[in-house]
């Protein structure tokens, strides 16, 4: 398999199945290199996680949670002058309530270094965002390598666990004192992400296996989520309006990657403030 950028029409329907066919090979390779229990024993040493819901929801209207999105399959490369302590705090500078870091490092040149370094800088510049772990997690060493690295939340994305695996996980998360943000991309996910009683619900725009972006299904989704829950619209926005858009429909955050992450470092700090703006009631 070649690295990162993938032919999409050839893959179509398949690029979920080939990330999750590669992180099953990957994740018994590092529990060989680390030890589960070394992990686990890392874990508990990391500073106390900070809470990823209350910075999403501290303020009214829907906060900016910004992602640090060195590439992707579809687009590979993305961020060109990539620097990924610069581009979080260039994030936390400027408005955002919280940070994505993507730790996948086939598809999407990640790392979960990157992620340790982050959280460094954010607590070297006195603005300590909680930082997510975007990856696709299916086993309970990744929970436990997220806490190690710093995370104070991860991703859990329904379409790739079953219902067992998503209880569990999220238990562990929860356990370890993190959130989950629980990724669902129709009315069937958000069922199974419901059951578990997900508090966090990210309703994403992107279709995993088309690729199509549409930002309607946030608004389908976002009315048959109960109150009480944190609601985040996911992928594929672009502008302000789409911002105010997804604020309209009842989002208490957004997540925001590649129109960030491909900018150049000069006009990233702008384009932020004005999503920040965009998003505020
Ligand atoms: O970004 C992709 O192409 C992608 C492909 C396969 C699985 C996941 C993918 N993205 C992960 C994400 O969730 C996005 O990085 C995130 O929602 C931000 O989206 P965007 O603002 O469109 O970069």
């Amino acid at each position: 398999m070649s690295p990162s950028k993938l032919d999409i029409a050839k893959h179509k329907g398949e690029v979920l199945d080939l990330i999750m066919a590669w992180k099953r090979q990957e994740v018994p390779k590092q529990m060989e290199e680390v030890p589960l229990a070394q992990v686990k024993a890392f874990a508990h040493l990391a500073p106390e996680p900070l809470d990823f819901a209350g910075a999403l929801t501290a303020r009214p209207g829907a906060s900016l949670i910004a992602e640090v999105k060195r590439a992707s399959p579809s687009k590979g490369l993305i961020a060109h002058d990539w620097d990924p302590e610069l581009i979080a705090e260039t994030y936390a500078r400027n408005g955002a309530a919280a940070i994505s870091c993507l730790t996948d490092a086939r598809f999407f040149q990640g790392k979960l270094a990157y992620l340790t370094a982050i959280k460094e800088r954010l607590r070297e510049i006195k603005q300590p965002l909680p930082v997510l772990r975007k990856d696709f997690i299916y086993h309970e060493y990744q929970v436990y390598e997220a806490r190690m690295a710093g995370a104070d939340a991860l991703l859990l994305i329904v379409a790739v666990l079953s219902d067992r695996e998503l209880r569990e996980l999220y238990q562990l998360t929860t356990d370890l004192g993190m959130q989950a943000l629980v990724e669902v991309h129709d009315e069937a996910e958000l069922e199974r992400a419901l059951a578990i009683d997900a508090h966090i619900i990210g309703v994403n725009n992107r279709d995993l296996r088309t690729f199509q972006v549409d930002l309607e299904n946030t608004a389908r989704l976002r009315a048959l989520i109960p109150a009480g829950k944190v609601v985040v619209g996911e992928s594929g926005i672009r502008t302000p309006d789409d911002v105010r858009r997804m604020a309209e429909m009842g989002c208490d955050a957004i997540l925001v990657g590649e129109t960030f992450c491909k900018l150049p470092q000069q006009e990233r700090a702008a384009r932020v403030r004005s999503f920040v703006k965009a998003g505020r009631r």
